[in-house]
């Protein structure tokens, strides 16, 4: 029997290059997999690497990847003794973790009980405020008058945030108390409809914030290891476009004081398995904003500069293993960028482009990786994320890393829709990028926006 065969059979709970990502740890482990999918999805790829694969309903993702009964029926019937949720659908769903436990397979994530926990923005700050974690000055009081004496006395601007939110969705920016009434009663608004849960809170807000994130990983022995910190500044309307790893601007003090501050909020709320904690950096200082209690589309340049497989990892650690390594055993060593090719049009407001692939060709040589999945003649579903591939270039310094991403860029050929390809060769040759000086709103600056 395979030594890493943790499970017999475990069904991926998702589709795209997620799911093909999964399976190929499963294959390396000897674990067969299961896929489900969509009628959309009948050609996709992940169907056909799949050991087994089951129509699960029809395109719209409630009738089929958010379909927890149908899936849970499809993993009985198939056998499946562990689920993986990937990112997005179901994976912080906690009623998906707790479903899948009741029916006695392994849920490969964390507990029900610790995605709730950090699924609440409010929640999750007061238990690491609590916790000694620097977060930003807040109050979850929204009566008017209550909020405008919080606002005046940290200064304008605040921000009024969702608290069961996420993505940005139900965020207003307040510069003075003539705005505040109506910002708080547009994200209610906001937030009930989009959440069903209208609880927000308000915060100091930042101007020009970096997004860093720590990686943790913990085992169900409560053993807590970072796998150094991932900076993911530059997004358009929330969505990550370019992530790179170790952050441009860290220093060792400040990756100590991040990193341990991370792995203080995963012992918190006893997590098992990836995580990441997001902080806002801003002028030296660094704030808790939440945890993703899941593994995340970037996980591949931590990978990159770790050179560790965090899938395998999870399983293992699913399994009931301890952490397959020690803090010093996981290195940071080079730098890793990813550009995330979206089938959108960049020319066109970034209009998600649907459409056939008529011509593909993926760069290659020495520290690029491709997670795709996409083919000629695969046909882009509209209903679903328009991110079609992942371009990772790895190398010793982050300016050799941005050469060879130049290089893979030019390389990669993807005919038949609009991609963000142009958009990210105007990235890697910004300067403002190439020093390392990118901000939240670095899309928003003239600079880059010609595209
Ligand atoms: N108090 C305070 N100040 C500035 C902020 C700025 C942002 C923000 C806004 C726009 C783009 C961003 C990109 C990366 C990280 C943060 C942002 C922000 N969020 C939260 C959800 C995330 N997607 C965006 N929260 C903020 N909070
Ligand atoms: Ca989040």
């Amino acid at each position: 029997m395979n030594k890493d065969r943790y499970f017999d059979k475990v069904l991926v709970a998702n589709r795209g290059e997620i799911a093909i990502r999964v399976m190929r740890a499963c294959r390396e482990m000897g674990i067969e997999t299961v896929a489900v999918y969509s009628d959309a999805d009948a050609d996709a790829l992940h169907v056909k690497y799949a050991d087994e694969a089951f129509m699960i309903g029809s395109a719209h993702p409630t009738k089929s990847y958010l379909n927890m009964d149908r899936i849970l029926e499809v993993a009985q019937m198939a056998g499946a003794d562990a689920i993986h949720p990937g990112y997005g659908f179901l994976a912080e769903k906690a009623a998906f973790s707790a479903a899948v436990s009741k029916a006695g397979l392994t849920f490969i994530g964390p507990s029900e009980k610790t995605i709730s926990m950090m699924g609440s923005k409010i929640g999750s700050k007061q238990a690491m405020a609590d916790a000694g974690v620097p977060v930003l000055p807040w109050t979850r009081s929204t009566e008017h008058d209550e909020a405008k004496a919080f606002a005046d006395s940290i200064g304008y601007p605040v921000i009024v945030k969702a608290s069961a939110g996420g993505g940005g969705i139900g965020m207003t920016i307040v510069r003075s108390a003539a705005e505040m009434d109506e910002a708080i009663e547009k994200s209610m608004r906001t937030a009930a409809s989009a959440f069903g849960d209208p609880t927000v809170f308000i915060e100091k807000y930042l101007e020009n914030p970096r997004h860093i994130e720590v990686q943790i990983f913990a085992d169900s022995k409560g053993d807590v290891v970072h796998m150094f910190e991932r900076d993911c500044s530059i997004q358009r309307r929330h969505q990550k476009l370019v992530e790179e790893a170790p952050c441009p601007i860290m220093t060792p003090e400040l990756r100590e004081k991040m990193t341990q501050s991370a792995m203080t909020v995963a012992r918190t709320c006893n997590y098992e398995n990836a995580g990441t904690v997001e902080f806002l950096y801003d002028n030296g200082n660094y704030y808790f904003m939440e945890m993703n209690t899941r593994l995340q589309v970037e996980h591949t340049v931590t990978e990159l500069i770790t050179g560790l497989d965090m899938v395998r990892m999870q399983i293992k650690v699913a399994a009931g293993e301890p952490l397959p390594y020690s803090q010093d055993q996981i290195i940071c060593r080079g730098h890793a960028i990813e550009c995330r090719i979206n089938a959108e049009d960049p020319a066109n407001n970034f209009a998600a482009d649907a459409g056939k692939i008529t011509r593909y060709r993926s760069p290659g040589g020495p520290g690029i990786r491709i997670d795709s999945c996409i083919h000629v003649g695969y046909s882009i579903p509209p209903l679903y994320d328009s991110m079609i591939a992942k371009l990772c270039a790895r190398a010793m310094t982050r300016e050799e890393t941005i050469a060879r991403m130049r290089r893979a860029l030019m390389e990669y050929v993807i005919l038949g829709v609009k991609t963000t390809l142009p958009l990210h060769y105007a990235i890697m040759n910004n300067p403002q990028f190439v020093a390392g000086d990118t901000h939240t709103n670095f899309l928003e600056e003239p600079a880059v926006k010609k595209y």
